[in-house]
């Protein structure tokens, strides 16, 4: 399945009859979206020679006795049925089933190819495991060259996400402090909850306008304003106005630049596929791709700008600067002002559909399974009871809360699979993969494994739960953050808003189904996403 978008970008050549295949520049606008295609890859070796590659005693830190097999004799699906899966029969939207798919017919590890380009697709626990433990100091995901582009085009600094080797551990270890220390995010809790107070007001506005008085349509985009807020919040240090009746333009700018970026699938794939000699003749992908990055950019710097004028403001009336994310960036200048408006521009971009889809999904299990959440709510009115305010140090005494995260991050992973670049040669079931190969780890179909998880396909949040401290429940088959060095650097702040608006959700309301809504399944649109709109009933638990 890893071929979505090699396949889409040799379709585009073959139609357009060019068959030099050597500089591909295959990348997708949005990186979250470009992993979950897992195809992604320009390959630093042609595919003769990758294929070629005499099978070798493995390298020293593998197995020394086995002879490795060659990429060659590795199973996988054929051009011409990727072309018919993906083209034919709406394989965009079905990334996660196709990876499935191809892990019954072909085995846990097996590639797709187009021309030269070659994508080695991991659907094993313990191979995902021995590639992430292998990583080097700077672990590369697949190909950013498109987002490059736009850089260098408009003369914008690399963040987080696109940055390579030596800078992006520079800026890595910088963002690391400021966010991934489980302290310094737990002071977060206070701004958060001050958007989660208005999530719940929004709530009860949104459901009086509907004739049960109780629904709530489309909970994505309730959630979709609530994590970029509250991303905001702590981000940018200051409020949006997303939740409120009337979104303030700018946020609204901010929003469908947003929108422009991760719904319009084409314009983020077709950006990086369509070979820039063929952007005359079809412009409007670029276009669309470089436009959408203006907004997301324009956005960060007028925040940015905004409180570098007010620190400078208490400067020079001699006041102490307090402040949190930003001004510490601003204060310390650890990272230029360009690095600092390009990793503010990637860090909002990356967690609002994530942290959105994944508070949509939860609450959509809660209400398909009222025992389960009817467990959740006596666990959160146990430890808090009816109105305590919880903060990031309450969730420790709430497993089943950890629980309902992980259980809907293994269930529907919002990125079904990830991407790495070989760094060295290694041996992988057997197999030699040189270095340069772009390998897809297939989350999605590692999560659903029944060894893995008895009852894979049932919602149990209580699986999470350790017993005692030797009950080992975390492994490689549910990486939902990715692992190691290059995981998401997010993820505290994510689980922060994730935990602190569910748990208050649960303890103010029971979460239905609404007749209005049809089951809802999942579909890929870069991220794995709920298909159809997710209708829910927010009654009062008093
Ligand atoms: C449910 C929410 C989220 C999920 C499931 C998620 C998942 C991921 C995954 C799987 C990766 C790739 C990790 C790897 O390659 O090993 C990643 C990277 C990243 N995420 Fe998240 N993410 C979420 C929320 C967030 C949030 C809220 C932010 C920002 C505040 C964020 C910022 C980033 C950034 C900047 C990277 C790139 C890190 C790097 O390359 O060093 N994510 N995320």
């Amino acid at each position: 399945m890893a071929l979505c978008m090699k396949t889409l970008y040799s379709w585009n050549r073959r139609l357009a009859g060019e068959l030099d295949y050597r500089h591909v520049s295959l990348q997708v606008a949005v990186f979250h979206k470009f992993s979950a295609c897992q195809a992604l890859r320009v390959s630093a070796e042609s595919e003769d020679n990758l294929l070629h590659r005499e099978p070798v005693r493995s390298p020293a830190k593998l197995d020394k006795k086995v002879r490795a097999k060659s990429l060659r004799e590795m199973p996988g699906p054929s051009i011409i049925s990727n072309v018919i899966e993906f083209f034919f029969r709406d394989g965009f939207s079905r990334i996660h089933e196709i990876q499935l798919d191809h892990t019954q017919r072909y085995g846990k590890i097996f590639k797709s190819r187009i021309g030269p380009q070659l994508v080695v697709s991991i659907a094993d626990r313990d191979m995902v495991e021995q590639i992430l433990r292998l990583e080097g100091t700077t672990p590369q995901r697949g190909n950013m060259e498109s987002w490059q582009e736009y850089r260098d085009l408009r003369g914008r600094s690399t963040g987080l996400i696109s940055a390579e080797g030596s800078h992006w551990l520079r800026m890595r270890s910088v963002l690391r402090q400021l966010i991934m220390r489980p302290r310094a995010v737990a002071a977060f809790s206070h701004d958060v909850n001050a958007v989660v107070a208005d999530l719940v007001c929004r709530i009860r506005v949104l459901r009086g306008q509907q004739p049960d008085a109780l629904t709530v349509p489309n909970v994505n985009d309730l959630f979709f304003k609530y994590a970029m807020e509250s991303a905001a919040s702590i981000l940018y240090e200051c409020r949006l106005g997303c939740l409120e009746e009337r979104i303030p333009q700018q946020s609204q700018e901010y929003i469908a630049a947003l929108h422009l970026m991760f719904s319009s699938f084409k314009t983020t794939m077709y950006a990086g596929a369509i070979p820039r000699w063929l952007r005359p003749i079809f412009p409007k992908p670029w276009a669309e791709f470089c436009h959408s990055w203006d907004g997301l950019f324009k956005f960060s710097q007028i925040h940015v700008d905004q409180r570098l004028a007010e620190i400078q403001e208490q400067v020079a009336a001699g006041q102490e600067v307090k402040g949190g994310v930003l001004t510490h960036m601003l204060v310390t200048l650890e990272m230029n002002i360009e690095e600092i408006y390009a990793n503010l521009t990637e860090l909002l971009l990356a967690g609002v559909d994530t942290t959105s889809f994944t508070l949509s999904w939860s609450a959509y299990l809660l209400a398909s399974h009222p025992q389960v959440q009817q467990q959740i709510y006596e666990e959160v009115a146990q430890v808090l009871g009816h109105d305590q305010v919880p903060v990031a140090e309450d969730i420790t005494r709430l497993p089943l809360i950890r629980g309902l995260v992980k259980e809907t991050l293994r269930l529907f992973p919002v990125l079904p699979g990830n991407g790495r670049i070989t760094q060295e040669d290694v041996v992988l079931g057997g197999y030699l993969i040189p270095k340069g190969t772009q390998l897809a780890l297939c989350h999605y179909t590692t999560s659903m494994d029944e060894e893995s998880f008895p009852g894979a396909a049932e919602f149990r949040p209580e699986r999470w739960v350790r017993k005692d401290a030797s009950d080992r429940v975390d492994n490689f088959a549910s990486i939902p953050f990715g692992y190691g060095i290059r995981s998401c650097v997010g993820r505290r702040i994510a689980e922060l808003e994730m935990y602190l608006a569910l748990t208050q959700l649960i303890q103010k309301f029971k979460i239905e189904l609404s007749p209005l809504s049809q089951p809802v399944h999942a579909r890929t649109h870069g991220l794995l996403c709920p298909g159809d709109p997710i209708n829910l009933k927010f009654v009062d638990r008093s």
